[in-house]
């Protein structure tokens, strides 16, 4: 898994060869102590080179060993070795040098990096922090404040940055082990004193104390309860206060917290998880590796409003062609100057050139008949949908793909109107468009496997992760989301208030409560959609069929909202009040608090005190026990899905690995109990019932929720 060769006369080569990142197994450590202990044993080598096997330096410590016995030799020593050898050793960074890469490049005495080589310390994101030396060597080498921030948030950065950071020597256009190469036989012989990073003293940032107090304030309020960042925060704190060897030290028994922590290996999960869901299959057999993608070059987006010209810009970024069209000739004005400006600010963080060019605008359907791809992003309305699909049907080439960017419509009823059903998927987008990790790809009953192949992987060239579910009110997130918010509404009945709720919900990790998040995206977008489902009823806000409809519990508490125009942030004032229409800073609204009085004693309903832990049951395990429906009805493919699609467009906090593994930590049976418990207080409320597919999995003993996949598939050849 290491391989020696002798260039030159006199260096040796070590290669790590473990394809496809060159991760550090078992193996390779093994591979690479004995390598380099030939290295340095053997007269006629006077310096050596690490590098990776196909243009890929090291992907860090291999994850999937993380959680088993490791065995091995251990990282530390193995780079301690390296560091303190008597012959020097170049890293020649391609591709990439991530995690225990980076430390062991660290560990090296010259580092020169490819101009397209990634640089990183991503632990964090997995639950950990570097510690192979990481947190010890980079501060020493590049200053306090710059480590502080790579560590903390894992952002990988580019050869230029880790240039002018001081992270590497020399970058290099050209063949990366041949400069390390000549660099090795010129450094053949020399002092290695300067060069050994642990021997550095590390800078003190001016104020320590302070520097660190506010450091810490600030990742606390930004990991929102995750540990690995605070974790990294102390151990620079021990490089700038204490020795080497007693950082080492503190770097170790924070790891040791870390490493055996439920965070970790809810962040591990997720990692893969992220990967599992590019393997996508269909209940009707189409699967990832069998559908061949068409390739898109020219794409349309019809509709610019907010979400239409985040797609458009997210479509130009990835090097399409766009056509965007909008009708309305003073939005269209509007929307272009936008984009322009989304581009420009996009460009300036990438540090390239604004993709204008690729980008025409257009106030008809026409310009989109050559296009490969069209994805129709205006107002959500059944009608207005599909008469724009009957109309691009006439214009499109007849092998156009025709998406939608609807949030919840049925994906095959538009494709009723479109002449090539066939070609027909929901592109699912999240707000910003061009922003958000997240693309939910609907396929309907009549959606072709090429169909979902070629959306799957235009979400990824846009640097999406697109998860594959299937067609139904909602889709996933927003079905799932349907009895979460049901739950806060009851809560309020029964004698929550807003800020009580959405404390919960913070402090369990979500970015913004329940009602916080409602005000901002606008409380109108959920009333619109009850109204399409017959929901609100004129006239029965008051009297007493209020609250239920269709034999269940309802609450009308968003409608009445809604009818006094209290929009969210947009109107200033919603679920809380705002400074002015469009403010941001939310505040407890004493209006509110009066109405919900009111409310109560208009309905009969006592408020009794509800605490954190019900706000959690009630909206989590409800929100959970839709995720086990979607499982049973085939909406998506597997846990995993679900958990991407929560973590990545809803705010779930990552540390927990979203709602289903979260479901696995609390205990299946725990959910399945506290569920019944709940529904017996509330048998009018079909969310709270607890679906047959947790049922069975309880009683089978809750396999861990990487076998999920196979008990569902069993468990519906049985039907
Ligand atoms: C004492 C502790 C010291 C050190 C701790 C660490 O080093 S922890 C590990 C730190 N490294 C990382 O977090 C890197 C994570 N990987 C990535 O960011 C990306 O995978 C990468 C390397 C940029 C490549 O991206 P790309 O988009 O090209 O491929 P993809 O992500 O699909 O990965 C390809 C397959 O490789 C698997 N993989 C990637 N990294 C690792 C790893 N470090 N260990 C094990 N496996 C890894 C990945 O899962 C993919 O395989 P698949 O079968 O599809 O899941």
């Amino acid at each position: 898994m290491a391989l020696f060769t002798l260039v030159s006369g006199s260096v040796g080569v070590v290669t790590l060869q473990n394809p496809p990142v060159n991760a550090l197994s078992a193996a390779v450590r093994h591979g690479i102590v004995d390598m380099m202990d030939k290295a340095l044993s053997e007269p006629e080598v006077k310096s050596v080179v690490i590098c990776g096997q196909n243009g890929r330096f090291c992907g860090g410590a291999d994850i999937k060993e993380f959680g088993k016995n490791m065995t091995g030799p251990p990282l530390v020593p193995m780079i301690h070795r390296i560091e303190s050898g008597a012959k020097p050793v170049v890293a020649a960074i391609e591709g990439i040098a991530l995690g225990g890469g980076l430390e062991l490049a660290l560990g090296c005495h010259y580092r020169i990096a490819h101009s397209k080589a990634r640089l990183g310390l991503p632990e964090v994101h997995l639950g950990l922090l570097p510690a192979a030396g990481g947190t010890q060597r980079l501060p020493r080498l590049i200053g306090v404040p710059a480590a502080l921030e790579l560590i903390t948030t894992g952002r990988y950065v580019t050869a230029a940055e880790a240039l002018r950071l001081g992270m590497v020597d020399e970058v290099t256009d050209g063949n990366t082990v041949d400069a390390a190469v000549k660099l090795a036989l010129s450094v053949a012989g020399k002092s290695l004193d300067a060069r050994r990073i642990s021997n550095y003293p590390c800078p003190q940032p001016p104020g320590l104390d302070r520097f660190f107090e506010t450091a810490m304030q600030q990742v606390r309020q930004s990991a929102r309860g995750a540990m690995a960042p605070v974790a990294c925060v102390q151990a620079l704190r021990a490089a700038a206060s204490q020795p080497y060897g007693e950082g080492m030290q503190r770097e170790k028994e924070l790891m040791d917290t870390l490493f055996h922590s439920g965070q970790a290996r809810a962040l591990q999960y997720f990692f893969f998880a992220q990967r599992a869901v590019g393997r996508w299959s269909t209940p009707s057999g189409s699967r990832w590796d069998s559908s061949k993608p068409r390739p898109v070059h020219k794409a349309a987006v019809v509709g610019l409003g907010t979400m239409g010209r985040g797609i458009t810009v997210a479509l130009a970024q990835a090097g399409l062609s766009v056509v965007a069209v909008e009708t309305h000739e003073k939005q269209l004005m509007e929307a272009r100057q936008a984009v322009s400006g989304m581009l420009e600010r996009g460009a300036k963080r990438r540090g390239v050139a604004p993709a204008y060019g690729k980008i025409s605008y257009s106030s008809d359907l026409l310009p989109v008949a050559d296009v490969d791809l069209v994805i129709e992003a205006v107002f959500e309305d059944m009608e207005l949908k599909r008469s724009i699909f009957e109309q691009l049907s006439e214009i499109c080439k007849p092998d156009t793909f025709l998406c939608t960017n609807t949030s919840g419509l049925d994906i095959d009823r538009l494709a009723s109107h479109a002449r090539n059903p066939e070609l027909v998927v929901g592109m699912h987008f999240f707000a910003p468009a061009h922003v958000m990790k997240l693309l939910e790809v609907v396929y309907g009953p009549r959606s072709s496997p090429q169909a979902v192949a070629t959306a799957m992987l235009l979400g990824r060239k846009m640097d999406k992760v697109s998860v594959a579910v299937g067609n139904c009110p909602g889709f996933v997130g927003n079905r799932m989301l349907k009895p979460y918010l049901e739950q806060a509404f009851f809560l309020l009945e029964e004698g929550a208030t807003p800020e009580l709720v959405d404390q919960a919900l913070e402090e369990f990790g979500f970015a913004m409560g329940v009602f916080r998040m409602s005000d901002l995206s606008g409380l109108d977008v959920g009333w619109r959609v009850r109204k399409a489902d017959g929901l609100v009823v004129a006239g029965a806000s008051t009297g007493p069929s209020a609250r239920s409809r269709r034999g269940f519990r309802y609450s009308p508490l968003g409608d009445l909202l809604c009818e006094r125009g209290r929009f969210g942030q947009k109107t200033g004032s919603g679920w809380y009040r705002y400074d002015k229409p469009g403010g941001r800073v939310a505040k407890s609204d004493p209006w509110l608090h009066g109405f919900l009085e009111q409310y109560r004693a208009d309905h009969g309903l006592a408020a009794r005190r509800v605490d954190q832990q019900e706000v959690l049951e009630r909206c989590l395990y409800a929100l959970i026990n839709e995720g086990f429906r979607i499982l049973e009805d085939g909406i998506a493919a597997g846990p995993e899905d679900i958990d991407v699609i929560y973590v990545l467009g809803y705010g779930w906090p990552r540390h927990r690995g979203g709602p289903m593994f979260y479901a696995t930590t609390v205990g299946l049976s725990e959910v399945l109990e506290r569920l019944e418990h709940h529904h017996r207080a509330h048998p009018d409320v079909p969310g709270l019932q607890p679906c047959r597919l947790l049922r069975k999995l309880v009683a089978s003993g809750s396999p861990p929720v990487h076998s999920w996949r196979e008990f569902i598939k069993k468990s519906r050849s049985h039907l």
